[in-house]
């Protein structure tokens, strides 16, 4: 379902090409559970944006339900990244002036899906992550879980082919944090391909396996 074939990626730095990520051969299986994880500045949130679509290999091969996510211009990653990816951010990410269903209905939006449909969906993805008495709320009137918990039914009302969480539990207590991690296993067994980077054993402790990164190379896999 998604495989990086020999990708890397390299930035420009003044009038020098860096090299970020080298030879990355990577398969994430439909409804696995993987973290990633590595020192900082290794190259995971590289790694992430680019499984993400919200960046372009330098070389390389990245498929994508067989689509050949390479050859795409801008436009069409966009649309491949509303359609297969779900993220969840560290800092959650919602917007402050709509409510949780509002926040949650934002994909459907992009994805051109009507009103009704898109209220329906929303509720019952908040269902799902046990908010089903928030809806309404702002997101300021959420304790850091439940902000986390709207973004997670964010990340899930187009079904996507995989969820991508950078440091999700980053912002949260430790309590909190096992709470939004059974969350993410619960959904994982239900069927959801989940990929997270963490800088905490304990969080990696819940999924698979994991991917480490070192200087931009991928150097085990368990
Ligand atoms: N747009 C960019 N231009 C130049 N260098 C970049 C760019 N983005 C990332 N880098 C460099 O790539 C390297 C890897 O960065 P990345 O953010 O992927 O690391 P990370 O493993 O996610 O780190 P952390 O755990 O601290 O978030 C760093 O040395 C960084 O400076």
């Amino acid at each position: 379902m998604i495989k990086l074939n020999n990708v890397t990626k390299s930035f420009m730095v003044g009038t020098e090409e860096t090299p970020v990520l080298m030879d990355i051969n990577l398969e994430i299986a439909e409804g696995s559970f993987s973290a990633i994880m590595g020192p900082s500045g290794s190259g995971k949130s590289t790694l992430m944006n680019v499984l993400g679509c919200l960046d372009q290999p330098s070389s390389g091969e990245y498929l994508l339900n067989g689509e050949n996510v390479t050859v795409l211009d801008d436009i069409q990653l966009a649309k491949l990244r509303n359609k297969y990816i779900g993220f969840i951010f560290q800092q959650f990410h919602l917007l402050p002036r709509l409510t949780a269903i509002k926040n949650v209905e934002l994909p459907m939006v992009y994805a051109g899906i009507g009103k009704k449909e898109r209220e329906e969906r929303a509720h019952y993805a908040l269902e799902r992550v046990g908010l089903a008495e928030r809806v309404n709320y702002l997101p300021n009137s959420l304790s850091g879980g439940q902000k986390q918990r709207v973004a997670i039914a964010r990340s899930l009302v187009n079904e996507p082919t995989i969820i991508l969480a950078d440091e999700p539990t980053g912002a949260l207590d430790t309590k909190t944090s096992a709470d939004i991690m059974e969350l993410l296993t619960g959904l994982n067994k239900e069927g959801t391909t989940i990929a997270i980077v963490t800088h905490e054993p304990e969080v990696a402790e819940y999924t698979e396996h994991t991917i480490f990164v070192r200087d931009g190379r991928l150097v085990e896999k368990l």
